[in-house]
């Protein structure tokens, strides 16, 4: 019998979604199997809010941002009464597999209903922050950090320009991927991670002791700070305000915040989002279930969903000393 196949997009939207759901489509397409798209995240698995997936659709949809699917996050879809009903339709509708693209919140909503529905389930690392374990990078990922980047480098000009200090909020929920990579990639100065937190004063002392020295060599300069969002207890306009104070300088706060979501995939999430959607579709066929699929040294890997979450994702060893050398410790 013809496999029934369905695909969803949960959580923060991410650039590279859309190819990825272009990469399953032809590929399901290819086997003959017939393939639905719910909408809205976990949404549409309640409403039973489905359209047909067809190749024709996926025509010229690579290279958009956003997803085709409309994602959403669903507080129904966590209580016991929302997974039941999901399962319920999923059953009705004699879907056999469901591809969820998302973060880890998504792949514990995916493994919750793995629970209770016996079909197969496939999860899809897709998420800006690429704080998902398991996988060495996430859909959308490499797209945000080009995107914060030239953000970055604008602000540069002006912070030249006036030799200013410019405190920049980048994304990442709770990780500090793409603040991390940000300030590397854009010769920022300074970069606060929740991994490297420790506390309010030493980060601003060692802020000023970093202005400071660069002063001491080069006169009036000016200084770029990357923040990640959450991690500044009062937040930025706080930050800005006592750094100030303590530095003596004007602070400026600049939030990058949902821009950083969109606009069309770079090379490498598009890449990457159809080598894991065309290797999900071969585990159709198989007893695989409850997993996701990601990468590992640049092969496509399955890793069981509660390992996406369950397991720590650290920063990379060597772009903390980067950042060290370069930014953060670099003056003495
Ligand atoms: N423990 C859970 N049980 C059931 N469903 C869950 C659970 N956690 C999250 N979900 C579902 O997954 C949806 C998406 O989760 P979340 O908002 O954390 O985003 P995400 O998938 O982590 O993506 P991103 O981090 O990029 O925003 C939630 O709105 C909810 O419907
Ligand atoms: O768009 P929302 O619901 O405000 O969510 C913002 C969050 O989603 C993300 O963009 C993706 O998880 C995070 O970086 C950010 O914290």
């Amino acid at each position: 019998m013809t496999k029934h196949i369905a695909i969803l997009t949960s959580g923060g939207d991410a650039p590279g979604m859309n190819a990825c759901i272009r990469a399953i489509v032809i590929a399901a397409d290819r086997l003959g199997y017939q393939i639905s798209g719910y909408l809205r995240g976990y949404n549409g698995l309640l409403d039973d809010q489905r359209i047909t997936l067809t190749c024709e659709r996926m025509h010229n949809l690579l290279q958009q941002g956003g997803t085709i699917l409309h994602s959403a996050r669903c507080k129904a879809f966590t209580t016991e009464q929302g997974l039941k009903k999901a399962a319920d339709n999923l059953t009705k509708s004699n879907v056999d597999t469901l591809f969820v693209i998302g973060g880890d919140g998504s792949f514990r909503g995916a493994h919750a209903l793995g629970q209770i529905w016996e079909g197969q389930i496939i999860g899809l690392p897709g998420t800006i922050d690429n704080d998902v374990a398991g996988t060495d990078a996430t859909i959308g990922y490499y797209t945000a950090i080009e995107t914060a980047v030239s953000s970055i480098d604008k602000v540069r000009d002006t912070a030249d320009a006036f030799d200013r200090v410019f405190m920049v909020e980048v994304m990442g929920r709770h990780a500090g991927f793409l603040a991390l990579s940000a300030a590397l990639a854009s010769a920022s100065d300074y970069v606060i991670l929740p991994e490297r937190f420790s506390n309010e004063a030493d980060t601003l002392t060692q802020i000023c002791t970093q202005i400071q020295q660069r002063q001491a060599k080069r006169g009036p300069v000016s200084y770029v700070i990357v923040l990640a969002e959450n991690v500044w207890p009062g937040g930025i306009n706080d930050l800005c305000v006592r750094l100030a104070s303590q530095s003596n300088m004007e602070v400026k706060p600049v939030i990058l915040g949902h821009v950083q979501r969109g606009g069309s995939p770079v090379s490498q999430d598009r890449l990457l989002a159809v080598q894991l959607g065309t290797y999900a579709v071969t585990l159709v066929e198989t007893s695989t279930s409850g997993v996701m699929v990601g990468t590992y040294e640049d092969k496509a890997v399955t890793v069981p969903l509660p390992q996406t979450w369950e397991d720590a994702k650290p920063l990379p060893d060597d772009a903390v000393t980067t950042m060290m050398t370069l930014m953060n410790e670099r003056y003495r």
